[in-house]
């Protein structure tokens, strides 16, 4: 089937649609993996873009739901060079293909990626839309031209209900902003009694918990527009340990004055390099996102930046260890990508524990 997919700028591709017929809009993103396709579908934060691989070849490996960091598929769509039809894998279920009919979602194949992504890198990322079933180049970049941008992403993928999953570790509430499901693992893995909470919970009704520590998660769209999570942190910060990764480490900023800001064309990889400026140590790093701290705003907040992107010198965490916070951009969960920063589970455990003493 034919499918098209039209920029903002005017820009457009024709290629081979799959997935569910009809129109997609989304901000497109490119992501850098070689692998991590189903992990970089299923992950929250994805929603209301569309995500492009600028790896040629994808889906040789299949799908296996085992792999998913979330019920399904939650980026608005795909864009790949080339997507494989005969995948191999003893875990495979379901290839590709199936996988976007069965969630129905649209993708385009055969299109020039290489070209797209130095268009986005050039005028930073700009609003798209697909229409699978049809070629109409225009009509494409006219409804990309027409996107309205979603300041309410978080409700449509955070939790609806609050749960529990029992340890016999130090108990620590998980805001759900869009969780990737590898951040509960990690830390139900290392005993924690995990409750993870709906963005909406209140500080009082977090608190009624009793948590020995606070969890601010990953999750998609414009931290501004994180209000809750953003008032939750501000009123926990100093009376118990606090913790964000990706979006929640935007939020800690946030709340603690900081300011955030729009990166160019954003970190969406499995390779991103993060220097350590206290250790002087570097890791390469799991990313996905499109929003920053602005390191001129975070003196006089009492955070700290205690690590830096190698590329281009964004901030990658802060703390403030008499309040006992910290903070990460990355994704020590990976899934995808490396684990070099899983450690940080490890301290975030270790941090709860002694509040709980
Ligand atoms: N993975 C995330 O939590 C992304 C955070 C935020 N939505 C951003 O794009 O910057």
């Amino acid at each position: 089937m034919k499918a098209v997919l039209g920029l903002e700028d005017g820009t457009y591709v024709v290629g081979e649609g799959f997935g569910r017929e009809g129109v997609t809009l989304g901000e497109l993103v490119f992501a850098t993996p070689y692998t991590g396709y189903e992990e970089a579908l299923t992950d929250p934060s994805y929603k209301g873009q569309i995500l492009l691989f600028t790896y040629p070849l994808i889906g040789n490996y299949g799908v296996n739901p085992e792999s998913f960091q979330s019920d399904g598929i939650k980026a608005e769509a795909l864009v790949v060079r080339e997507k494989c039809v005969h995948p191999s894998h003893p875990r495979y279920r379901m290839s590709l293909d199936e996988f976007l009919c069965r969630e129905g979602v649209s993708g385009i194949a055969e299109v020039d990626t290489r070209m797209l992504t130095i268009k986005t890198r050039r005028h930073g990322t700009m609003r798209s839309a697909l229409i699978v079933g049809s070629d109409d180049g225009e009509k494409a970049c006219e409804l990309a031209r027409g996107m309205e941008m979603d300041h309410r992403l978080i409700e449509k993928v955070t939790c609806r209900q609050p749960y529990e999953i029992k340890g016999n570790g130090p108990r620590i509430v998980v805001m759900d902003f869009g969780v990737k499901k590898n951040i509960v693992n990690s830390l139900a893995r290392r005993g924690v009694n995990v409750i993870v909470v709906p963005a909406t919970t209140s500080y009082q009704a977090v608190m009624d918990y009793r948590p020995d520590a606070i969890l601010l998660s990953n999750g998609p769209g414009d931290p501004q527009d994180a209000r809750n999570g953003i008032e939750v942190a501000r009123q926990a910060a100093g009376n118990l340990p606090l913790f964000g990764i990706c979006l929640g480490h935007q939020i800690i900023g946030l709340a603690m004055g900081a300011n955030t800001y729009k990166l160019k064309f954003g970190h969406r990889g499995a390779n991103q390099p993060v220097i350590d400026l206290v250790e002087k140590k570097v890791y390469i790093t799991s990313q996905n996102h499109g929003y920053a701290v602005d390191p001129q705003s975070v003196g006089g907040t009492g955070l700290e930046v205690t690590q830096t992107n190698a590329n281009d010198g964004t901030v990658e965490a802060m703390k403030n260890d008499r309040m006992r916070i910290m903070s990460v951009q990355y994704h020590p969960e990976a899934c995808p990508g490396p684990r070099d920063t899983n450690w940080l589970f490890d301290m975030i455990v270790k941090k709860a524990g002694e509040s709980h003493a």
